[in-house]
């Protein structure tokens, strides 16, 4: 039988703010659940506006801060002093702000090049996750680009198709910078829960073409084959639903 088709859960709320609370309360509810389970919590962070939310949210929520391990969806191949690195925006919003402390971080090696940086990350998610065929993260954070891409796996790239790595090099990016490292979807889709998480009138038309007539952009095809997939959207970007 094959594995059940994940439920897609939609919550609407009515503006960024409450994306944010909304957001915030399902981390604290996933990272206590797991913590209590089985004492960590192992999540996956992207960049752009994903950053904000996350920030903005966590510093009030309740958690056994110290057993958590954050890793990367995605993460631009640039130095850490970068204005485009994601890792640099999540330190400065969140060590200091939260109990968090840098060493949490599961961090790529900018030093290396984008192929064996790929490479390299790999390897540091197998020592976090022995034993295992596919990670199994407990909560991703997943961000929609305007062309319907997710972490860093875009429309019409062959890194779409890629089955058998847990983690990828990309150098010709269309949203800059050009060279990251990226979660493949047999990654993604191995999470107990994925999170999308967006506001704004700019993502309506990407939203109704994915949540509304179903397009197989890379955002849907974030389909956790035996976890949740949930949708926090504010009315504006749920508008042409
Ligand atoms: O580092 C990145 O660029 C991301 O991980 C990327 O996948 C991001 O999540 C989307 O581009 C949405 O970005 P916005 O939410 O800012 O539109």
């Amino acid at each position: 039988m094959s594995p059940p088709v994940s439920k897609i859960v939609r919550k609407v709320v009515e503006n960024e703010e409450e994306v944010i609370r909304e957001l915030g309360a399902l981390i604290e509810k996933l990272s206590n659940e797991y913590i209590n389970e089985r004492g960590r919590f192992n999540i996956g962070l992207s960049g752009g506006s994903m950053i904000k939310f996350v920030c903005s949210g966590l510093p009030s929520i309740k958690t056994t801060w110290e057993k958590w391990s954050l890793f990367f969806c995605d993460e631009r191949h640039v130095s850490f002093t970068d204005d485009d690195s994601t890792y640099r925006l999540y330190r400065e919003g969140l060590v200091g702000n939260t109990p968090l402390t840098e060493e949490q971080f599961v961090i790529i090696n900018p030093d290396l090049d984008v192929a064996a940086a790929a490479k390299d990350y790999e390897e540091k998610l197998r020592g976090s996750f022995p034993d295992s065929e596919w990670p199994s993260f407990d909560l991703l954070l997943l961000g929609m680009g305007p062309d319907g891409h997710t972490a860093s796996l875009f429309p019409g790239h062959e890194l779409l198709e890629e089955k058998s790595i847990w983690i990828a090099a990309i150098s010709d990016s269309p949203k800059p910078p050009p060279c990251r490292v990226t979660m493949t979807f047999p990654v993604i889709n191995n999470a107990k829960c994925c999170v999308f998480a967006m506001a704004g009138q700019g993502k309506a038309d990407m939203v109704k073409r994915i949540l509304g007539d179903g397009e197989a952009l890379p955002s849907g095809m974030v389909k956790p084959v035996r976890g949740e997939l949930i949708w926090i959207l504010d009315k504006a970007a749920a508008s042409k639903l």
